[in-house]
Parts: C-alpha cells; structure tokens; sequence
C-alpha cells in the first residue's frame, strides 16, 4: 500500500495556503501604496525677451514631487522669430504678435487640463533695460502690448517685468547649480558666466566675499538648508552686441567716412548709418559732432590690433576696492568652476575652442589665425553660417578673450576652469529656470524630509520581513507536525 505524505494533513495545507494568500497580500499592498502616482506633471513657461530675440521655454515636473530638486525639467524651447521686443519701440502691437506662434506652440505642450493652472512669467534683459534708459514711454507700451498678448493665452499670466541685472546673474547662477544638482546634495557650487547681445553678468561663491566690501555685489540665499553668499554683477552694455558698437565708436570717434577694422576680416566691407550705430545709450553721448551719414567698415583682420580695440572699451586702472575686474567693479577672487553660456557658447563652440584644457597661448594662435582669414575664405569654409553671425567670429572672439582674461583676471592656470556650455541635461543654461523656481517657492530654505528608504528597498526589506515571518510561523507550528514518518521507537 502506498504511504501517505506526512505534509499532507488538512491542518498543513491550510497554513501553508493562508501563509501564502498573507505574504501575497502584504506585498500588494505595500507596492501600491507606495508605488509613485502615475506621473502626472506640472507645468511653467517662461519668455526670456532679450535683446537679440525672445525665447519660451516650458518647463515639467511631477504634480506631486513639488518640493524636490532636480525635478524641474526643459520639455520645449521656441524660439520667436524677429528681433527682441526693445526693437518693436516704434511699433509696440508688432512685439505682442510677434509672440503669438510661440504662444500656440505652449498650448499644444501643455495639456489642456493644466492650461489655467499653468503659470506665464515674460522677463526682459537688458535690451528693455536700456530701450528703458533711452526713453521710459516707449518701454512702457512695449510691456503693455506684449502683456495685452498675454493676458489672451489660456495660461494663468503672471506679468511681464525687467529683471534687474543682479537678478539676471542670480538666477542664472541657481538655474546651472540646479540643474548640476549641486544645491540639493550641499556640494561645492559653480560658477555663471553669461554673455548676452545687451549685458554681461558674471556670478559665484568666493570663500574671501561676505558682502561688506561691496553690498551692491551681494545676493544672499538659503537653499535646502545651506546658505550662500553670492558675488554677482551684470555689465550694461558689455554684452556682444553692444561691445562691438562700443569698438565701432571708438573708431569713428572723429567721424571718418571709412574705417578699417582690425576686428573684421580682411574682404569684409559694409556701409554704416552713424545715426544707427550711436542710437544706443551705450555710445549716444560720444557721437562725433560732426560726420557724415555714413561710413564704410571694411575689415583687416588682425587680432593682435583687434585686441586693444577691444581693451579700450574697458577702463582697467580705476578702483576704489581691494581689487576689481574693470569699470570701478569690485571682484572678489575668482574661485572653483565656471559654467559659460548664451553667446561664450555660441562663438567659442565656432571656434572649436571649447575644450579649456587646450593652453591660453593656443586660444590665442586659433584666434590670430581666424582673425587673418580672409572673408571670401570663410564663407567658404561655412556655407552653413548665418553671415550676420560669420562677420563677427573674429570680434566676438577676441572680445571674449580679452573680457575673461583681461577682465574677470582668468589666468592660463584658472583658464581650464570654464566649462563653455548650451545646455544641462536637456534643459538650457540660462536665467529662466531659476527666475521660475523661485518664483514658484520650487527651492525651498530647508532641505525637505526624505522617506528612510527609496520604494524599490523598502519593498525589498518589507517582502523580507514577511518571508522570515512565515517561516517562524510554521516552526512556530512544530509541535503539530506530523510524526508518522518517525521509526516507532523499541522501549
Ligand atoms: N554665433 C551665434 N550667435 C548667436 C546665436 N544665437 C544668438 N546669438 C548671439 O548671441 C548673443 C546673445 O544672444 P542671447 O543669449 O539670445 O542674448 P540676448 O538676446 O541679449 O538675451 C547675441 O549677440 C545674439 O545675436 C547663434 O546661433 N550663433
């Protein structure tokens, strides 16, 4: 006769059915209700209205994951064809249209459920800044016309305002150490350098700068628990494009019908209104008293030439401070890395001249060698190249060499500290980011509570723990197991 299996008495099979409808049910329901929501996300936009052109970038992150760091994320960028809205002065209804593609462009990004919710934030630069130095009216109705267009998007417009130039470095600052992640973890904070058509601002953390030399120099932060002491400063009219009218006009400032320009290359020849060139507060109060309308800019491409062009638009000897980098501009030592974006990225990346590691003298020969290029032989060599852009590489380039090593006192040693940079993980380096998270309260002051374990381990250790209590609970039956298996014992 067949023995029967000792386990299989009703009682064994019952616990071990139970056990297992336990354990089964125990991680279920630990999964579930920890299992992150389906990620339903949270939308920003942002229209960064420069002096060049305008931007909108969209911003995502997860609905529930509000007070977290590094959640924030670039989804799209569009980019508003035509100028920058300080060009629309004579025309304000012009500049809010022109916003208008971009702005059907966001409510296709956006989910149609979130579109009310969604906040729409237009900040102008420097552009506005001096349009707003030169004539206040006509900034005033640009902000109202580009606010009219606004306020007609589906989305929860929030205003549209200049930001400050300190402001504009800040934000730039919290935007790349946000998107490094640096804040949230605590660790050692990098620098921003952003070089713009209108504005230059220049941003970090020195262990030697506590504010009290230059208070106008100072932004002080708490974010996630750790404060910081900000250096920045914004240079008016030190952005690329407003550099280059200030080379212009040093060498039409006795109002020559034709100049040749060591910043331009050899073949390049273009005729210029002076009206045009010194309509900018920037240049306006040094337009020779008497010129003709025009003059003719041909180029000689010559970087050793170019380069003190470009020095005498800086004023290296004035200062009241313990040290400065130009203008009267306190600086405190330059410390750690640099994240340089906006047009350093633009032109050094022509250049190929973003590895930093290349020695200065090397960045230097690159840039006599562009600069001695004749302009038939570059074009040449990049068809692909907007002409507006290719006829400046030798300026730009040359004003950003001098501005970072003659300016902000960058050496061949702290040279290979710059990072040239358009973008971090997906989202662009820029002010916008950070003007959004803070806007929002997205960075909060202390560091926020953090569960004791992620999900996939505390799932882990929970499917653990129920295994172990099961099987103590059968030892703990032992005493009901059967014995028929046992030999009967001979007393
Ligand atoms: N070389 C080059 N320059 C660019 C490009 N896009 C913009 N720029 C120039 O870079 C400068 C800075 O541009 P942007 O960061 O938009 O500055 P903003 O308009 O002042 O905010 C301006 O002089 C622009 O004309 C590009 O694709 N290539």
């Amino acid at each position: 006769m067949k023995e029967r299996n000792p386990w299989h008495t009703p009682l064994t099979i019952i616990i071990a059915v139970i056990g297992v409808i336990a354990i089964v049910a125990l991680v279920t329901i630990a999964v579930l209700q920890n299992k992150p929501l389906i990620p339903k996300y949270k939308y920003g936009i942002v229209l960064d209205a420069g002096s060049s052109h305008t931007a909108m970038y969209i911003y995502e992150w997860p609905a529930e994951k509000d007070n977290n760091t590094g959640r924030v994320e670039q989804t799209h960028c569009c980019k508003v064809s035509g100028s920058g809205i300080s060009d629309y002065a004579s025309d304000p209804k012009l500049a809010g249209e022109s916003l208008k593609a971009c702005m059907r462009d966001a409510e296709r990004f956006v989910p149609s459920e979130r579109h009310e919710e969604t906040p729409l934030y237009l900040g102008a630069t420097a552009g506005m800044r001096l349009l707003n130095i030169k004539d206040s009216a006509a900034s005033d109705r640009v902000f109202q016309a580009v606010s009219e267009s606004l306020q007609k998007s589906p989305f929860s417009f929030q205003g549209a305002r200049i930001l400050s130039g300190q402001e504009e470095g800040a934000f730039g600052w919290v935007t790349v150490n946000y998107l490094d992640d640096r804040l949230e973890q605590g660790l050692e904070t990098t620098g921003a350098l952003d070089l713009g058509g209108a504005s230059t601002q220049i941003s970090f953390i020195s262990d030697s700068f506590d504010g009290s030399e230059s208070p106008s120099n100072y932004v002080a932060f708490r974010l996630y628990g750790n404060d910081y002491n900000l250096y920045t400063h914004s240079f008016l009219c030190y952005g690329k494009d407003q550099a280059l009218r200030m080379a212009l006009a040093h060498q039409t400032q006795s109002g020559p019908g034709s100049i040749v320009d060591p910043c331009f290359n050899n073949g390049y020849s273009a005729v210029k209104n002076y009206s045009v060139l010194y309509e900018s507060p920037c240049v306006s109060g040094r337009k020779p008293s008497s010129a003709p309308q025009t003059f003719t800019h041909t180029g000689k491409g010559n970087f050793y030439e170019c380069q003190e062009v470009v020095k005498s638009i800086f004023n290296f000897t004035e200062c009241k401070y313990s040290q400065c980098s130009f203008n009267g501009i306190f600086q405190p030592t330059l410390q750690g890395t640099y994240g340089a974006f906006s047009a350093y990225y633009f032109v050094m990346k022509f250049l190929n001249l973003t590895d930093t590691s290349v020695p200065l003298q090397s960045v230097k020969e690159a840039l006599a060698r562009l600069c001695a290029t004749p302009f038939d032989t570059l074009k040449k060599q990049h068809p692909e190249v907007k002409l507006k852009f290719l006829n400046e590489y030798c300026f730009s380039g040359t004003y950003i060499f001098t501005l970072l090593t003659e300016g902000y006192n960058f050496t061949s040693r702290t040279f290979s500290d710059i990072k040239f940079i358009k973008k971090i993980k997906g989202s662009d380096a820029g002010w916008t980011l950070g003007y959004m998270l803070n806007l929002t309260n997205m960075i909060p002051a202390e560091a926020p509570d953090t569960p004791l374990l992620p999900h996939a381990g505390y799932v882990s250790v929970i499917t653990v723990i129920a295994l172990v209590l099961f099987v103590l609970f059968i030892l703990s039956l032992r005493p009901l197991w059967p014995r028929c298996s046992q030999k009967p014992q001979i007393v």
